[in-house]
C-alpha cells in the first residue's frame, strides 16, 4: 500500500497573535500533521520552501485555536424561570437556599437518559466551535450521586469523540448538597471520596477534579478532603472559589498545587500570592459575573502585579452564566474586568491551555511543536475580537492540522 506524505499547509502574510502577543509583521505559518511545524516572516518564506506547501490562507488574523477551560455544557433542562425570578429581585443564593438552582439541573440532570443529554449538549458546543473553541473543558456537576456523575462524564467523553474538538473532562461531585444527604454533607463528601472519585478514576473519566468553595457549597475543610482523595488517584485539582465571599478556597486550593481556581471575585491579596507561589492560574469568569450583576471585581490589578496567568472562560452553565460565545467573553474581559485585548485573547488561548495543565505541550500557542489547532479571522487586527461581538467572523477553523467545518457554519 502507498503512504502519501502528510500535506503540508500554508499559511501566509497574516497578522499572528501567537497565543501571548501579535508579531509585528506579516507572518506565515506551515504545518505538518497534526502540528505546528514552520513560523517565519512571509518576506523569509523562501518560494521553494512555499512550493512544497498546499496555500490554505492568507490575509486575516491567525490566531491559536481557543480553549474554553471552564464550561458546564452537558445539563439536562433549563432555568429560564430562575431568569425572571433574579430579575424580579431574587438572589441567586436564596434561589439555592430554596432548593433551586443547581439542584434544579440536577432534578433534570438525573431524569435524562446518556443520550438525551449528549444531544442537547451538541448544539451548545457547536456555537462555540463555530466561535473559534477548539479545546474545551467540560464539567460533571450536576448529577451528584456516583451513577449520574459518571453519566454526564461519558458523555463529555463522547462530545470529544464524535467533534473535532479536544475535550477534557473534570469531575465536579462536590458542586451542591443532593437532596438525600440534605443536612449530611460530610456524609456526601465521603461518598465524592470514597465511591466518586475512585469510579471515574478507574475508569479514566476525569481528566481533573474541581469543588465549589461556598457558603452554599461546601467548606474547605470538605474541598480539602476532596482534594487529598483526587491526589490519591493522580488526579489535578481546581477550584470554583471566592465568588460570592471570601472563605480561603483559593488559598488552600493553591498549597494543593491546584491547576487554577475559578470565579475569585473576593479573592484577597494573600490569594494572589498563593497562586503566584503555586504558579496557578486565575480563571476569569465574566459571564457569570455579569448574570448575577456581582459588583465585587476579581483582583484584576493585584494578579497582573503578581504576575499570575489569568485565563477567560464562558463558564458556560444554565444558571450563572447561559452564555455560550467565547468572543462574548473577551469583550466582557475587557469592558467588565478592564483586561487588556491582549491579555483577554491570552486568557482564551496559552493561559486556557495552562489552566487545563496543557501548556506543557504547548496547546494555545502558535509555536513550531505545538498542536496545529488554528483560527483564521476575517479582522484586521487581534483587538478587534474582544471589541466587536460579532459572529461569523471566522474564516476557518483548524483543529489538529484538519480544516474542519462546523454544523450550520457557511
Ligand atoms: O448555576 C449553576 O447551574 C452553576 C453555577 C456555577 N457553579 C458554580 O459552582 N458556580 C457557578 O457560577
Ligand atoms: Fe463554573
Amino acid at each position: 500500500m502507498t503512504t502519501h506524505p502528510p500535506i503540508r499547509r500554508l499559511w501566509r502574510d497574516v497578522t499572528l497573535f501567537d497565543g501571548m502577543d501579535t508579531l509585528p509583521e506579516p507572518m506565515a505559518v506551515i504545518v505538518e500533521g497534526g502540528h505546528i511545524v514552520r513560523v517565519v516572516p512571509s518576506a523569509r518564506l523562501a518560494d521553494d520552501e512555499a512550493a512544497t506547501c498546499t496555500l490554505q490562507g492568507t490575509g486575516g488574523v491567525l490566531t491559536p485555536g481557543l480553549v474554553d477551560c471552564h464550561t458546564h455544557l452537558v445539563f439536562g433542562g433549563s432555568r429560564a424561570d430562575e431568569f425572571e425570578s433574579r430579575l424580579e429581585g431574587v438572589s441567586y443564593e436564596e434561589i439555592a437556599r430554596r432548593g433551586g438552582g443547581i439542584l434544579s439541573t440536577v432534578h433534570a440532570t438525573r431524569a435524562a437518559s446518556e443520550e438525551a443529554l449528549f444531544h442537547a449538549a451538541k448544539p451548545r458546543l457547536e456555537a462555540l466551535m463555530r466561535e473559534g473553541v477548539t479545546t474545551v473543558e467540560i464539567k460533571s456537576g450536576y448529577g451528584l450521586s456516583v451513577a449520574d456523575e459518571l453519566k454526564m462524564l461519558r458523555v463529555a467523553r463522547r462530545l470529544g469523540e464524535e467533534l473535532p474538538v479536544r475535550v477534557v473532562t473534570t469531575l465536579l461531585g462536590a458542586h451542591a448538597l443532593p437532596p438525600e444527604y440534605k443536612d449530611n454533607s460530610d456524609g456526601y463528601i465521603d461518598l465524592v471520596c470514597r465511591e466518586m472519585i475512585p469510579a471515574a478514576a478507574a475508569e479514566g473519566l476525569a481528566d481533573a477534579v474541581d469543588v465549589f468553595c461556598e457558603k452554599i457549597a461546601f467548606s474547605v475543610t470538605q474541598c480539602e478532603r476532596v482534594f487529598e482523595a483526587a491526589e490519591a488517584h493522580g488526579l489535578p485539582i481546581k477550584a470554583h472559589a471566592e465568588q460570592l465571599s471570601n472563605l480561603g478556597g483559593s488559598a488552600m486550593a493553591a498549597r494543593h498545587g491546584a491547576l487554577s481556581a475559578d470565579h475569585i471575585e473576593y479573592l484577597d491579596v494573600e490569594g494572589v500570592s498563593a497562586l503566584h507561589e503555586a504558579g496557578s492560574v486565575a480563571v476569569l469568569l465574566p459571564g457569570a459575573f455579569h448574570t448575577l450583576r456581582e459588583t465585587q471585581l476579581p483582583p484584576i490589578a493585584a494578579l497582573r502585579e503578581a504576575g499570575v496567568p489569568m485565563a477567560i472562560a464562558t463558564d458556560a452553565n444554565p444558571g450563572s452564566s447561559p452564555l455560550f460565545m467565547p468572543t462574548l467573553m473577551l469583550n466582557f474581559a475587557c469592558t467588565l474586568f478592564r483586561l487588556t485585548p491582549r491579555e483577554a485573547l491570552a486568557g482564551m488561548t496559552a493561559h486556557g491551555a495552562q489552566a487545563l495543565g496543557l501548556h506543557t505541550q504547548q496547546l494555545g500557542r502558535i509555536v513550531p511543536g505545538a498542536p496545529a489547532d488554528l483560527c483564521q479571522w476575517d479582522v484586521e487586527s487581534p483587538a478587534e475580537l474582544a471589541y466587536a461581538v460579532q459572529p461569523g467572523r471566522l474564516r476557518q477553523r483548524v483543529y489538529g492540522g484538519e480544516p474542519t467545518h462546523v454544523q450550520g457554519q457557511h
